[in-house]
């Protein structure tokens, strides 16, 4: 692929947030597809400059006025970098293994090679703002989803259209070849695994590892590669503080992928959308609910029910509007969904995710009814309410279905200390109330009506109720600090 055309130079220089939008807009209605190299050297730039050396207070004459800053994107600036990212991927493949049109196994390692030889020998690698082309053309670094993203913006160069990203929840590799189902590793994850990169990913998929979603992983087209990395900005000036232009940005992006139906197969860049539209509510626009239940949605019509994280950000999203019953009801969605798997050791990041509700999240709950006298006579509290007892029992069934025939053990004293304290909570009352039917029962029906017509009111109350601004959720960004929230910086490159 030469340099730009002028389809391309002219919305420089990029001088506001509507200019990106315009730029992703026309690059999404190209003929010959977008291109990633250019869409991600200038997200990356952008959010260079809107995140990177702002937390110093009064380093730019803008923070003392409440105006949003944009940093105008020169063209020169994106080409200068463009051009070294095609020098580099060209210079390292003999040129003659061009002329095939779909790519082999051993050009898919020889560009990951490439990409990987590349990148500074140590460096922390859950750091955020490590996830574009930005990253390592400047500063040699990615994080292990910009290493994957980086192998098929390069193949793009190259002039292939075969090679795509796959990605599961916390991880991405590549697909190629004639009918696009060749796999190939290209990146590390985790810390203190051995890479893999250029084998097939064959053998984890039978092994029932969450980390490869039974082959349930999103296939990306290259659309939904633009999503990845629309996704994967990281909108943090520090631990405390965002960049609002950088937030907004993202939030536009992505409701064009929405609009262009790009992201309708794509359950996590759903939710990533909920998070933004409930801090800051799009007027017109599905409420971050909708989103969330949307995630839920597409995960049953296109991967067969195999996501746990819908169900994990609806969850979450329930917990801080404090609507403790749907929470529970929808952790205890995300268990069975995680029940499913057979827990690997490189399952952790989910692993802790269900450590967090079971131990921290359902016992907050329970501490903070326990002194409740609900004042609407209606309402059951929620100790006394069977449904909820009987799907945070599920909620430990799914964990436990997880565990077993794992290689690796899921739960420990800890768990079992929270458990007995949070369903010791409960009116005995409510077992009383609870027929457990183990599976194959004839007589029972598979619902019973009780929980049937609580499905619908929750789903009835969801479409209702409106979300409100409320607590920042628990936001991560693609790749960076879900590579691994480990303490040690162990250098991927000795792995
Ligand atoms: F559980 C919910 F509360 C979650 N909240 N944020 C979650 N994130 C948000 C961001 N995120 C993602 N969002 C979009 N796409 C992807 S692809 C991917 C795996 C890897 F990084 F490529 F290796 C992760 C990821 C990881 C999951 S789950």
């Amino acid at each position: 692929m030469a340099g730009f055309r002028d389809r391309e130079k002219q919305h420089f220089p990029l001088e506001s947030s509507q200019a990106v939008v315009d730029l992703f807009v026309d690059q999404l209605e190209c003929s010959d597809g977008p291109n990633l190299a250019l869409l991600s050297t200038v997200i990356g730039a952008t959010e260079h400059k809107l995140t990177i050396n702002r937390n110093v207070s009064g380093s730019d004459n803008h923070s003392k006025t409440l105006e949003p800053i944009f940093p105008v994107i020169e063209l020169s600036t994106i080409e200068a970098l463009y051009t070294k990212f095609i020098t580099d991927v060209k210079s390292g493949v003999d040129l003659s293994s061009l002329r095939k049109d779909v790519a082999t196994r051993e050009l898919v390692k020889r560009v990951s090679d490439i990409i990987w030889s590349r990148l500074t020998r140590s460096y922390y690698k859950d750091k955020a703002h490590l996830q574009s082309l930005y990253s390592y053309l400047t500063g040699n670094k990615l994080d292990c989803f910009g290493v994957a993203f980086a192998v098929v913006a390069a193949f793009q160069v190259l002039g292939f259209n075969d090679v795509h990203l796959a990605l599961s929840e916390d991880h991405a590799w590549v697909v190629f070849g004639e009918d696009g189902t060749d796999t190939a590793e290209v990146t590390w994850h985790g810390k203190g695994n051995e890479d893999k990169r250029g084998q097939p990913v064959g053998l984890e998929v039978t092994e029932k590892s969450w980390l490869y979603l039974c082959g349930q992983a999103v296939i990306c087209t290259k659309e939904m590669e633009v999503a990845a990395l629309v996704s994967g900005i990281n909108p943090s000036i520090s631990a405390t503080k965002d960049s609002v232009e950088m937030s907004s940005l993202q939030q536009d992006l992505l409701w064009v992928l929405y609009d262009k139906q790009h992201i309708q197969k794509y359950p996590m860049a759903l939710g990533n959308l909920g998070d933004l539209e409930e801090i800051n509510p799009s007027p017109g626009r599905p409420s971050c609910k909708s989103l969330y239940l949307q995630a839920i949605d597409a995960s049953k019509k296109y991967y067969d029910n195999k996501h746990v994280y819908p169900y994990t950000y609806l969850g979450a999203y329930l917990y801080r509007k404090r609507h403790y019953k749907a929470a529970i009801l929808a952790w205890s969605e995300a268990a069975a969904v995680v029940s499913n798997f057979n827990y690997n050791r490189q399952d952790e990041e989910i692993y802790k995710e269900f450590l967090e509700i079971a131990n921290e999240f359902i016992p907050n709950i329970v501490k903070a009814v326990s002194n409740e006298n609900s004042s609407d006579p209606l309402k059951l509290p929620l100790l006394r309410d069977p449904e909820v007892y009987a799907n945070l029992l599920r909620f430990y069934d799914g964990i436990c279905e997880w565990e077993e025939d794992s290689s690796t053990p899921v739960l420990h004293i800890t768990w079992a200390h929270h458990m007995v304290f949070s369903l010791s909570k409960f009116d005995p009352k409510v077992r009383e109330f609870l027929t457990v039917a183990s599976e194959g029962d004839s007589d029972d029906d598979d619902n019973s009506d009780e929980e049937n017509n609580e499905h619908e009111k929750r789903r009835g109350s969801h479409s209702e109720s409106k979300s409100g601004p409320s607590l920042r959720g628990q936001r991560r960004s693609v790749g960076s600090d879900k590579v691994g929230k480990h303490e040690n910086g162990a250098n991927a490159n000795d792995s």
